[in-house]
C-alpha cells in the first residue's frame, strides 16, 4: 500500500541513519527528500511545506529527549510531522443498547457496496450484531452485489429491487429490523444521480428519514486531494462524521486523499486495501504512519517500553535482547502487544518479535495468540523455562491439555525458536539507538 511513498520515504530515513553526522545540510536534504515524496503522492504543496518547515525547525533546535539519538529523534520528528497530518485517531462510539444506525455515503465507484460488505464483516468479527439497507436504487446489481458480499458473514440485507424511491426503502428497512437484537445498521446510498444536486438532495432525505448516528463518506483514495471538495461538498448536507478511504492499495495518490480528508476535519475511521471483502482497516495516523516509515507503531513502541521500564521488568528486557528468551519472555511480549491495541505493524518493531509476521497475517496472528494462550498454559514450569525440552511425548500430552493440535504445539514452537534466533543473531550486531533497535536498522 502506498508502496512509492514508503519506499521515498524509506530511502529519505536510511540516508540519516547512514550519515555520519547530522548537520543542517543533511537536516535540509532530509526537507527536501520528503517534499518530493508527499507531492509524488498528490498531498497539498501548502501542507507540504508546513510539514517540512516543522521538520526542518524542530530537527535543527529541539534536544532529543533522554535514551534517544539524534539520528532517532529526528525520525521521531518526521513520524510525529506525519502523524499529525493524518489526524487524530478516531473510533465511533456505538451506543449498547440500541440500534446504531450508520449512513454510507460517496460518490459512484468510490467503494460504498464494498465497503458496506467490509465493514458489516469487521463489524461482526468484533461481535456485534448487524443489518445492512441497500438502498442504491441507481446502479443496477447492487442489491444483488450487497447481498453475496454479506452473505458469507451471515448478515441480513435488507432491499426492495422493485421500489426506486431510497428513503422509503431506508424506513421499510428500520421497520424491518425493529424487532431484531442489532447493535448496528448500516445504509448503502447512491452514488449516482443525472445532477449532483439532485443526489445531494436524496441524501438530505434519507438522513431525515433514519437520523443516523454517524454519516461515513467514503472516498476513492485514487482520486488524491481532489477528496476535499468532494467531502466538502457531502458534509455541507449531511454532518459527515467519519470517513473511509477505499483503493489505497492500487493509489499513488492516497497520500493526498489521507491528508485532504484530515484537514476537512472529519476524521479517517477506516481504509480499504483491497478488494476482497477483508481488505478494510481501523485507520491509526500513528500506526499508519509507523508501517509508511517500516517502523511499527513508534510512539506505542515507545510508551510500551517506558511501561516495561517503570515496571522493573528489565530483567526480562535483557533477558529477551540477548537472545536467551524463554517461552514466558516469548508470550509475555505477544500479550504486550496485543495489549497495546493492534499488533499491525507493532510486531514487526518489536525486540525478540520482529519479521514474525506480514501486514496481510495480522488477523490470523490475532487468532493464534489466543490459541497460544491455552498451549503455554498447558505448558510446565520447566518447559516454560527450557522450551528445548518440549519432545515429542511432551508436545503430545500438550495438545491434549490445551486442545489444539499437535501441528500447532509445533507451529508455536517453530515462531519462538525463529524469534529467539533472530534476536541471537542480531546480538552482535553493532545497533545504534532506541529507534533502530526496534527495527530500523
Ligand atoms: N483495489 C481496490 N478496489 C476497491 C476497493 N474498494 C472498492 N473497490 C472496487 O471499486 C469498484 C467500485 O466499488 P463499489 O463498491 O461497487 O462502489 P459504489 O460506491 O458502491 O458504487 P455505486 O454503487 O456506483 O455508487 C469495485 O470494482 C470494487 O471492487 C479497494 O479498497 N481496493
Amino acid at each position: 500500500m502506498l508502496d512509492g511513498l514508503k519506499s521515498s520515504l524509506g530511502d529519505a530515513i536510511k540516508k540519516i541513519v547512514k550519515s555520519s553526522g547530522i548537520d543542517e545540510e543533511l537536516i535540509k536534504e532530509l526537507s527536501k527528500d520528503v517534499q518530493r515524496a508527499l507531492l509524488q503522492s498528490d498531498v497539498n504543496v501548502r501542507l507540504v511545506l508546513e510539514i517540512t518547515k516543522h521538520l526542518e525547525e524542530r530537527a535543527l533546535n529541539e534536544t532529543p529527549p533522554p535514551g534517544l539519538s539524534r539520528k532517532d529523534h529526528i525520525v521521531k520528528i518526521l513520524y510525529d510531522e506525519l502523524s499529525n497530518l493524518l489526524g487524530n485517531e478516531s473510533e465511533f462510539d456505538f451506543k449498547p443498547g440500541k440500534q446504531n444506525k450508520i449512513i454510507l455515503l460517496g460518490i459512484q465507484g468510490s467503494g460504498k457496496t464494498t465497503v458496506a460488505s467490509k465493514l458489516a464483516k469487521f463489524l461482526t468479527r468484533q461481535g456485534y450484531k448487524v443489518g445492512v439497507i441497500g438502498a442504491d436504487t441507481y446502479r443496477p446489481g447492487a442489491l444483488v452485489q450487497l447481498k453475496t458480499m454479506c452473505e458469507k458473514s451471515n448478515v441480513e440485507v435488507f432491499g426492495e429491487e422493485n421500489n426506486k424511491d431510497s428513503p422509503s426503502i431506508v424506513k421499510n428497512g428500520l421497520k424491518h429490523f425493529e424487532d431484531q437484537p442489532l447493535d448496528v445498521i448500516l445504509i448503502d446510498t447512491a452514488g449516482r444521480h443525472k445532477e449532483e444536486q439532485d443526489l445531494l438532495e436524496e441524501m438530505d432525505r434519507i438522513n431525515k428519514v433514519t437520523d443516523p448516528d454517524l454519516a461515513l463518506l467514503v472516498i476513492d483514495g485514487t482520486i488524491g486531494q481532489q477528496c476535499f471538495n468532494q467531502a466538502e461538498a457531502f458534509h455541507k448536507t449531511i454532518p459527515v462524521g467519519g470517513v473511509i478511504i477505499t483503493k489505497l492499495d492500487s493509489s499513488a495518490k492516497g497520500g493526498g486523499a489521507l491528508a485532504a480528508s484530515a484537514a476537512t476535519g472529519a476524521q479517517i475511521m477506516y481504509i480499504g486495501t483491497g478488494e476482497r471483502i477483508d481488505d478494510l482497516e481501523k485507520f491509526s495516523p500513528t500506526r499508519f504512519v509507523g508501517r509508511l516509515l517500516g517502523m511499527g507503531d513508534i510512539q506505542a513502541v515507545l510508551d510500551l517500553a517506558k511501561r516495561l521500564e517503570n515496571e522493573g521488568d528489565d530483567v526480562r528486557m535483557k533477558r529477551i535482547s540477548s537472545g536467551k528468551m524463554n517461552m514466558d519472555d516469548f508470550f509475555y511480549q505477544l500479550e504486550e502487544v496485543t495489549k497495546v491495541g493492534s499488533l499491525q505493524g507493532l510486531l514487526e518493531s518489536m525486540p525478540g518479535l520482529s519479521g514474525m509476521v506480514k501486514d496481510d497475517q495480522v488477523n490470523q496472528m490475532e487468532d493464534r495468540v489466543s490459541k497460544w494462550r491455552y498451549i503455554i498454559q498447558s505448558m510446565t514450569k520447566e518447559e516454560k523455562a527450557d522450551p528445548d525440552l518440549l519432545n515429542s511425548s511432551r508436545i503430545k500430552r500438550i495438545a491434549r491439555g490445551s486442545g489444539w493440535p499437535e501441528g500447532e504445539v509445533k507451529e508455536l514452537i517453530k515462531n519462538y525458536k525463529n524469534s529467539k534466533n533472530m534476536m541471537k543473531a542480531s546480538k552482535g550486531r553493532q545497533m545504534q539507538g532506541t529507534l533502530r533497535r526496534m527495527g530500523l536498522g
